[in-house]
């Protein structure tokens, strides 16, 4: 596999919640257009890391990181970068559905309209776009205008997806986002995460190591708070160096 070029360098990653010490000195890299996934068991840390390449951690108090996060080259962790511009270029979407109590139409505009004042026709567009950018469309163009709460869970999934495309981010971090879902919900997720990777940078963090193997080109997978392996999705899955790494990936833990 050709090496494609780096978007974000985590470098000597460390974090804390207050005096606990959640990640230890992580080293990856994170490669621009793929999806890189992060494994691990419950509480290795997989959550943390990604709130961190959004800096989102920092809503909480007591919570610090040390370390590097390099966002094309440039230190996310710098006390001078803008945390709204950072959140831009580098959206989230969570583990449990979370649409804005809103219409369909008004939970995708809203993060277009906090950065750019457009006419409507424009705007529109924007929300069209966005809806087909996350496969959803054609389930809900003829109810842009109902609350987005009235959709199934699948489906309110794809709108938060919809939602953080429309701000049109340069990196996605999707935190285990199909495990409220049923299969067929998470099989469309896992399709349009496969489309989504032609235009975006993608990490997920799954418990579904088949999920993790289906839909990654890099794996990480982590134990307590150290990061064991990272590499190609199938090196790691097929000839993992580490011992734990094997373990963990033929169910021996976790
Ligand atoms: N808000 C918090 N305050 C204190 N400790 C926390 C907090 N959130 C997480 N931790 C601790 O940090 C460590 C890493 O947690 P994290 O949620 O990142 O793990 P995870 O690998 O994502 O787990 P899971 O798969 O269960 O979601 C755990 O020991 C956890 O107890």
């Amino acid at each position: 596999m050709a090496a494609s070029a780096v978007k974000v360098a985590v470098n000597n990653l460390s974090f804390y919640y207050a005096n606990s010490k959640a990640l230890k000195s992580i080293n990856l890299s994170i490669h621009e257009r793929e999806v890189t996934a992060f494994i691990g068991p419950s509480g290795c840390g997989k959550s943390t890391l990604l709130r961190v390449l959004n800096r989102i951690y920092e809503m909480y108090p007591k919570q610090r990181a040390e370390g590097e996060v390099l966002l094309d080259g440039k230190n996310i962790l710098d006390g001078a970068q803008d945390i709204n511009l950072l959140r831009a270029r580098v959206g989230m979407v969570f583990q449990k559905p979370t649409p804005f109590p809103m219409t369909v139409y008004d939970n995708v505009a809203f993060g277009i309209r906090l950065y750019e004042r457009l006419p409507k026709s424009e705007l529109d567009g924007r929300v069209e776009h966005a809806l087909r950018h996350a496969a959803i469309w054609d389930e809900v163009k003829d109810k842009l205008h109902a609350s987005g709460l009235g959709l199934s869970g699948g489906q309110q999934q794809r709108l938060c997806i919809a939602r953080t495309v429309a701000t049109k981010p340069e990196v996605i971090l999707l935190d285990e986002p199909c495990s409220a879902l049923d299969p067929i919900s998470t099989a469309k997720i896992e399709e349009l995460i496969e489309q989504l990777k032609e235009e975006y940078t993608i990490a997920i963090v799954t418990h579904n190591l088949q999920q993790a193997s289906r839909v990654s080109q890099y794996t990480a997978f982590m134990f307590l708070g150290e990061l064991i392996e990272f590499g190609e999705t199938e090196k790691v899955f097929t000839k993992p160096k580490q011992k734990k790494t094997e373990e963990y990936i033929t169910g021996r833990f976790g």
